[in-house]
């Protein structure tokens, strides 16, 4: 069973990846921004929490997001392994996930990060939201407060990682394909 972080800025490009890679390494995909705005357009108790802190581009707290990620793994009992994309997203999270999967006698095999510099990865997600309809992406402002919330709370994590010799990057500035080619590298040795 091998479980993988999938790290970057907003923008970077995970969601594309995961859907590549959760096909072909047969992982199952969580996406913490996808459930959250799953649960929005169901209009759950959740989503209405959480749509108040990812339209100003705040994360949502780390109870909320942390209780929601563990029970979609529990869900999936039979998965060979986990992508997780966009959790861990601070220190807590990663702390509480290393527990989560301890207790399972699991454990987060590596984590790949995809970099991209911020004024790209700004245009690409102005360029997103055009059509994505998510308020988040439409609004400079709120695009720039992720990735402060991105600075100040998931950076961190990069050494966190690297300090257990799980920590690697690739760069995710190339065509989709190019940067699919560089992750499979690194999951092949895996
Ligand atoms: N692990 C998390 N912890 C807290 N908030 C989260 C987490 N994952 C997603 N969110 C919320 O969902 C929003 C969108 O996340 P996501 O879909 O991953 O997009 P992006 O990486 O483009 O910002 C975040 O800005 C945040 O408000």
């Amino acid at each position: 069973m091998i479980n993988i972080v999938l790290f970057g800025k907003p923008g970077a490009g995970k969601g594309t990846q995961a859907e590549f890679l959760k096909e072909k390494y047969n992982l199952t995909h969580l996406s913490t921004g996808d459930i959250f705005r799953f649960n929005i357009k169901n209009d759950t108790d959740l989503g209405r929490l959480a749509k108040t802190f990812m339209d100003k581009g705040d994360l949502v707290p780390d109870e909320v997001t942390i209780q929601m990620l563990q029970s979609e793994v529990d869900k999936n009992p039979h998965s060979a392994g986990f992508l997780f994309d966009g959790f861990p997203r601070t220190l807590a999270q990663a702390e509480a996930l290393d527990a989560f999967l301890e207790s399972k006698e699991q454990s987060i095999t590596a984590t790949v990060a995809l970099e991209a510099d911020d004024n790209i990865l700004v245009a690409r997600l102005l360029e997103r939201g055009k059509t994505s309809g998510r308020p988040d992406d439409q609004d400079e402002e709120k695009i720039r407060n992720r990735y402060d919330e991105y600075n100040q709370k998931t950076a961190p994590l990069m050494d966190y990682y690297k300090s257990q010799g799980k920590f690697h990057a690739v760069n995710g500035i190339g065509t989709i394909l190019e940067v699919n080619e560089r992750l499979n590298q690194i999951f092949d040795k895996l």
